[in-house]
């Protein structure tokens, strides 16, 4: 059978596998466990010790750059992919071993893989044809996702008769007819255009929702990752990063690459110098004085690590506020960007540190070259991360 075809397919799993280990890191209740998953390709590590559950009707997104490791992670849990070592589990079971087919698993990805030659309603139907299912059973499942996909009249139609939406709606009626236990989805919307794209987000994910589908996407658009997941992990160099719920990862990143991967962030080399009960004390590069952080956004192993701020936490006045636990920098203006509602205004340290922020564009006034003004922030607004680059 060719990859698409075994894509297209999947088949339920028949056999009795071992358990999965209840060791914290692979709960029993996950619908899907990675547990200590390694990837080589030749003498090229493409996936480092992969640790991840995925419980029932989760939508969990690998997000990160190019050649972080996040379509192998996905093909190895498909069986497309062998893993070098570790296990994966699929509802409790070990499948590591298994071939494509013996996991009940949807796969959609970009370029939709859709049979050429066969009408729509032929594509949707070829994952029962697989599984011998009877003719009037698998004509109900047709009708229903025909519905629930909004494809009713397009059914007779062949792929290249459909635009790029249509497709892909195609692609995902194929994925969920056989009611998946898992569904893998590898930049499925990456080859529409970006109006169509937001619209198929959100059907995506309503479909998800009605349907309660355990879902692993794979993605490096931020935007997509944020809106979709319940969970996102964040890949780079083949090692998962962080795994944490959207606001959660945008407020807490544990790594400065997590930081700058997700969102604009201000990160600046610096050194943890003391600590108290309260607050970490850390010498910020190109900022003159030390800088407070609550002890709780300390989470750097070592005493050299990133200081880390979001831009739209820092404030930004004409005199120096005069709270203790205030952190307060001068700055002068080097220039500011006009992006509509804000201006984003680039500024520079007395001791050569470049930072940005954003401030409301009627503002931008007072944000001439070369004026100056005080940038302030709460001890609890900034963050001691790990360098990762
Ligand atoms: N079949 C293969 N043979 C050799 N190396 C491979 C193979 N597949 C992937 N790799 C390498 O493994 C690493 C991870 O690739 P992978 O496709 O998983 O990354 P990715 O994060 O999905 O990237 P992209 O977003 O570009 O698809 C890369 O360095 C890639 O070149």
């Amino acid at each position: 059978m060719t990859e698409q075809a075994r894509a297209a397919s999947g088949a339920p799993v028949t056999d009795e596998r071992p358990a999965a280990p209840d060791d914290g890191r692979a709960p029993s209740a996950g619908q899907v466990v990675f547990d200590g998953v390694h990837k080589w390709f030749g003498d090229a590590p493409a996936v480092h010790d992969f640790n991840l559950a995925i419980a029932k009707g989760e939508f969990v997104t690998l997000l990160g750059p190019s050649g972080s490791g996040k379509t192998t992670s996905l093909r190895i849990l498909a069986g497309l992919e062998s893993a070098t070592a570790g296990e994966v589990y699929l509802a409790g079971r070990a499948v590591t071993d298994d071939v494509p087919e013996k996991r009940n698993i949807g796969l959609v990805f970009q370029n939709y893989a859709l049979f050429p030659h066969m009408t729509v309603a032929q594509n949707i139907a070829f994952p029962l044809r697989m599984r011998r299912m009877k003719k009037a059973d698998a004509q109900r499942e047709i009708d229903r996702v025909l519905t629930m996909t909004q494809l009713t009249e397009f059914k007779d139609r062949y792929p290249r008769q459909l635009s790029g939406g249509q497709q892909q709606r195609v692609a995902l009626a194929r994925a969920f007819v056989f009611d998946p236990s898992v569904l893998l989805m590898d930049e499925p919307l990456g080859a529409l255009d970006r109006n169509l794209r937001d619209h198929m987000r959100l059907e995506l994910k309503n479909l998800q929702r009605r349907i309660g589908a355990t879902v692993l996407y794979v993605t490096h658009d931020q935007d997509e990752a944020l809106a979709l997941s319940d969970r996102i992990g964040v890949m780079h160099r083949g090692v998962l990063q962080q795994t944490a719920p959207p606001d959660e990862l945008y407020e807490e990143p544990v790594n400065s690459f997590v930081a700058k991967f997700l969102g604009q962030s201000i990160c600046l080399p610096a050194r943890r110098v003391e600590e108290d009960a309260r607050h970490t004390v850390v010498d910020v590069e190109g900022m003159a004085g030390r800088i407070l952080v609550d002890r709780a956004n300390d989470v750097s192993a070592d005493p050299s690590g990133e200081f880390m701020i979001r831009p739209e936490r820092v404030r930004i006045g004409a005199d120096k506020p005069d709270a203790a636990e205030r952190n307060a920098v001068a700055c002068t203006v080097v220039t500011h960007v006009y992006l509509g509602p804000q201006i984003e205004v680039h500024l520079r340290t007395a001791d050569g540190a470049e930072l940005q922020v954003v401030v409301p564009s009627e503002a931008r006034a007072d944000y001439t070259e070369g004026s100056s003004h005080w940038l302030s922030w709460g001890a609890g607004d900034c963050r001691f991360l790990a360098h990762v680059t």
